[in-house]
């Protein structure tokens, strides 16, 4: 099998996976998660034209003398408040006190706030007169009853909430998440319980990959570390293909105990591609079996583990829980030092963010070796040099891709927008 480019495998992958089922979550569990059917309005919101302001319902036409003969003096004649039913009718020369979103009685025709009267008892002077139906909320401004509130794709943020809450939704279906299992492979490797051994190699990747799972809503189930040995990998792998997903990290290369590809073909996996042109992370291999478990064989370097999972693995995994958007945000950058680059292979380059009047700066965090995990660690995105690229010249524009986009920023946006 020859060396797949990266936006061919990423769509390899996406071809060969669908979304998950639909389950229904309960109202306060559903933030994050995509809807998965239309949802309607199952009523008109509001139900009838209300107040927007705290002041007098009136006829406009009774203040069309305002400016000539003074204010206009209107009768009270009700008091109404939200929720509230008027019963009497607004007639010439009269008005009705009435709350923020309390139904506009019969007759009246617009809204005066209470800053603009004066109050004298029973009569009210109105001292501006605005335009006809001013500060007035139209039946059905929020929900029309029938109509489709939410398209199916919908990701649930705070506002989405608000609306399934308005149209009562205490359930709500939304795709299912994924079940994941991670499987760490390596005679080498040292458990996170077990002993300091100086000849081991402690397990990372079990961890990254558990971390990164998280960070999109998944709780992934270790099964921990399976040795070099065919017997061992067999059982550990067969346990694994019983989830939707399995992240396998270690042994895929070409080495004398990479035993992975042969065994994933071996229990029924099809594998679809083996190799990726980039930098870190080329010997990806990814398959999937007959029941629709899809497989990921990620390189052993944590390096190489972390950044496969954030170009393949985490947008399969958006992809089955139905969001739109499967890929990370990326940004454009200037580069604050130069940097030399082989060509040949897309290149995932850890680097640090920050600003000048101009826009974003990149700097690389460090040693950029496929098993250093600091420079992964301080890394708040992965510049993106294309294949093609041999060097790069300081203050040369690249793109980014954020790897904390959820993060939130140091200064207040008004401190930003006022300068
Ligand atoms: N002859 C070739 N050798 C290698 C090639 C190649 O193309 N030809 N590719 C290199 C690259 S690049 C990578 S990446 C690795 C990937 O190999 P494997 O997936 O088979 O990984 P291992 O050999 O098992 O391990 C590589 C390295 O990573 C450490 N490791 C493995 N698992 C973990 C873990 N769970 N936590 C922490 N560290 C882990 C392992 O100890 C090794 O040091 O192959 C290269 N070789
Ligand atoms: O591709 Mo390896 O993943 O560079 O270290």
């Amino acid at each position: 099998m020859s060396y797949l480019a990266v936006d061919q495998a990423q769509a390899c992958i996406l071809e060969h996976l669908s979304s998950c089922a639909v389950e229904s979550v309960a109202l306060n569990e559903s933030l994050g998660r995509v809807v998965a059917e239309d949802i309607y309005a199952n009523r008109n919101h509001p139900p009838y034209d209300v107040s927007a302001m705290d002041g007098y319902a009136v006829r406009f036409e009774d203040l069309v003398q305002i400016s000539e003969a003074g204010p206009a003096e209107l009768e009270i004649i009700d008091d109404i408040r939200a929720g509230q039913i008027p019963s009497l009718r607004v007639l010439q020369g009269r008005s009705a006190r009435i709350m923020t979103g309390a139904p506009v009685p019969a007759g009246a025709d617009t809204v005066i706030r209470v800053e603009d009267t004066e109050l004298d008892e029973n009569i009210v002077s109105i001292l501006v007169a605005q335009k006809c139906g001013t500060n007035i909320r139209p039946l059905g401004e929020n929900l029309r009853d029938g109509e489709v509130v939410l398209e199916a794709g919908i990701t649930v943020t705070p506002g989405v909430l608000a609306i399934l809450a308005m149209v009562k939704q205490k359930q709500v279906p939304v795709f299912a998440r994924p079940t994941v299992a991670i499987l760490s492979t390596g005679d080498e490797l040292e458990g996170l319980d077990e002993a300091i051994d100086e000849n081991k190699i402690p397990d990372a990747n079990s961890y990254a990959l558990m971390a990164q799972c998280q960070a999109l809503g998944i709780k992934p189930v270790l099964l921990g570390i399976a040795r070099d040995n065919p017997i061992e990998i067999r059982a550990k792998l067969t346990e694994g293909l019983k989830y939707d997903v399995l992240l396998a990290s270690g042994g895929v290369s070409v080495g004398h105990h990479d035993f992975m590809r042969p065994m994933l073909e071996e229990l029924g996996v099809q594998v679809h591609f083996w190799r990726v042109a980039m930098r870190p992370g080329h010997p990806l291999a990814f398959g999937t079996t007959a029941t629709g478990t899809a497989v990921f064989g990620l390189p052993g370097n944590p390096v190489s583990s972390m950044v496969c999972f954030e170009q393949f693995a985490a947008p399969a995994l958006k992809q089955m829980m139905g969001f739109q958007k499967c890929f990370r945000r990326t940004i454009t950058a200037r580069l604050t030092h130069d940097m030399k680059d082989r060509e040949g292979r897309t290149h995932f380059v850890r680097v640090s963010l920050s600003r000048d009047d101009l826009g974003y700066l990149a700097t690389s965090t460090g040693t950029q070796g496929s098993g250093v995990l600091m420079s992964m660690a301080l890394a708040e995105g992965l510049m993106i040099v294309p294949a093609a690229a041999t060097s790069l010249k300081a203050g040369e524009t690249v793109v980014v891709q954020l790897l904390q986009d959820m993060d939130f920023q140091e200064q207040a946006a008004l401190e930003n927008v006022d300068g």
